[in-house]
């Protein structure tokens, strides 16, 4: 196992990570805060947020959507519904505070109905006088609707499915019951003062007719919102903006979208939504939920934040994202995805020699999420064989040598032969930098000279091995 650059434990076999500062930061080289003695720290740098950024890409109708959009956090829900979950009471309080801190506007919880420990817990959660207004997840069916009413949520999400396949295999109800229950389950939860939204589950493989029709009627008897499902992961983002946009011109309440990730597609289908005028986004923690789960909450942020950074920091606490992420893959027992958007072991690592070198001089050049907005380090790695010497230059500098270009190139020339038959290691770039620049001091190395660079790091081995 080795250490992440961002310090989350990590058995992905990237190993051997070295970083050095971009160029605009200053070379103060530190210590990375909670890597090994292989990596080092490399923060922020000034492009950026105070200035327009003259390359970023043209906005789309998506920014006029994305200061209107809430997000509907569901680990305590759908995230429940991941194989691996078994939450406490105490780590659903821990995980429902940590997503205020955040700033999620909603906090969806697990029907009351389930068992007596989700009432429990569901009642316990709309005590703890949160921010974010807590839902909770009911069957569209009075006697769940007569159960959640009574728990001190804020609102109520009724669904029930629409689909032939749910029609006949789950409740099996035809489309003139379905609208009756939902106007009586409706009234029933209106009646009482909370908001309500009615969804119609498995959304993408229901009748478009039927859909529409029952999302009017509840519309007209004053619904809050209705939702959109993708239960089985199978939309695509025309088929997303197409039903969101043809919702949109037939109600005038809210409308939330809840995307499965079968296909990978959930994180594009939720931006996509945003753009044809969806309101609300449901996600979980790293993507939790049934099978592969939802549109993961650090993932959207990524995207959203890509479009309208300042808008996004304003909005939510992306210092968390983190803390979160740790806190609920330890909950689930599974490890940080390495790919994971922001916060994946190498979000923000930077490799090839062509990448490091621009990286150095403006990080804008290969990073369109800036690490510091989100309490996270930038890393650009040497000692393989894809190293540039530009790199290897900024590490001479953080290690204090004076070595000229051209004897930077000659020292990045032995690197990358090593590393043709091993990747280096943070110290043995740095041991070998030391043993170049000593060499150049005390005149007994100069540009070129192969054999005494080599006899220098022999003897320089030799004398760590104690066996000069
Ligand atoms: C796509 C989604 O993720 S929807 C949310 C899923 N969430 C949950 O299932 C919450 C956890 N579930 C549970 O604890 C249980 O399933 C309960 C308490 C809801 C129901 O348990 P049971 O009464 O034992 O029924 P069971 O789970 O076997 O079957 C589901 C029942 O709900 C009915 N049903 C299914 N979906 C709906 C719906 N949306 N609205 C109304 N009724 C529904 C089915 O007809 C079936 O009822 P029946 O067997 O009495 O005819
Ligand atoms: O209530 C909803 O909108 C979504 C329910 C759900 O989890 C799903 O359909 O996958
Ligand atoms: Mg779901």
């Amino acid at each position: 196992m080795c250490s992440s650059p961002n310090g989350d434990a990590d058995t992905n076999g990237v190993q051997e990570m070295v970083a050095v500062e971009t160029r605009q930061n200053g070379m103060n080289g530190s210590r990375a805060r909670n890597g090994t003695a292989h990596h080092h720290g490399a923060n922020g740098h000034s492009f950026g947020t105070q200035h327009h950024n003259p390359y970023a890409p043209r906005a789309s109708d998506f920014l006029n959507n994305v200061c209107n959009f809430k997000i509907i956090e569901s680990t305590l829900r759908e995230g429940e519904q991941f194989a691996n979950s078994f939450f406490d009471t105490d780590t659903k309080i821990a995980i429902a505070k940590a997503l205020d801190n955040f700033g999620v506007e909603y906090l969806e919880l697990t029907s009351p109905a389930a068992s007596e420990q989700s009432r429990r817990d569901c009642e316990a959660i709309c005590k703890l006088g949160l921010k974010a207004k807590i839902l909770t997840h009911i069957r569209c069916h009075m006697d769940d609707a007569r159960i959640a009413v009574e728990t001190g949520v804020d609102g109520v999400d009724v669904v029930i499915g629409t689909s032939s396949f749910l029609r006949e295999f789950s409740h099996g109800k035809d489309m003139s019951y379905i609208t009756k229950i939902a106007i009586e389950v409706i009234n029933f939860v209106k009646s009482k003062g909370i908001e309500v939204r009615f969804s119609t589950e498995d959304s993408f493989r229901s009748d478009l007719v039927d859909l529409l029709s029952i999302y009017q009627t509840v519309d007209k008897i004053g619904v809050d919102r209705v939702g959109i499902a993708d239960t089985v992961g199978c939309a695509n983002p025309r088929q997303v903006y197409e039903l969101v946009r043809t919702l949109r011109g037939v109600v005038g309440c809210d409308i939330e979208i809840h995307l499965h990730n079968d296909t990978g597609m959930a994180i594009a289908n939720a931006y996509t939504a945003l753009e044809a005028g969806a309101t609300h986004i449901d996600t979980s923690v790293l993507g939790i939920g049934e099978r592969v789960g939802i549109t993961p909450l650090g993932g959207l942020v990524a995207c959203l934040y890509a479009a309208n950074p300042e808008y996004v920091k304003s909005k939510y606490n992306l210092g968390m994202l983190r803390e979160i992420e740790n806190l609920v893959a330890e909950a689930v027992e599974v490890n940080v995805p390495f790919s994971n958007p922001i916060t994946g072991y190498v979000a923000f690592t930077h490799k090839a020699g062509i990448h490091a070198k621009a990286i150095l001089n403006n990080p804008s050049t290969y990073e369109i999420l800036k690490p510091e907005d989100f309490g996270l380090t930038r890393y650009v790695s040497i000692g393989h064989r894809l190293t540039g010497w530009n790199a290897v230059k900024s590490r001479v500098e953080q290690l204090g040598l004076q070595l000229s270009d051209d004897e930077v190139k000659d020292a990045t020339a032995k690197i990358k032969e090593l590393a043709d038959v091993r990747t280096q290691s943070m110290d043995d770039v740095d041991s070998l930098l030391r043993v170049y620049h000593s060499g150049i001091q005390s005149g007994a190395l100069e540009v070129g000279q192969k054999e005494t660079l080599d006899r220098l790091l022999r003897e320089h081995r030799a004398t760590q091995l104690g066996t000069a």
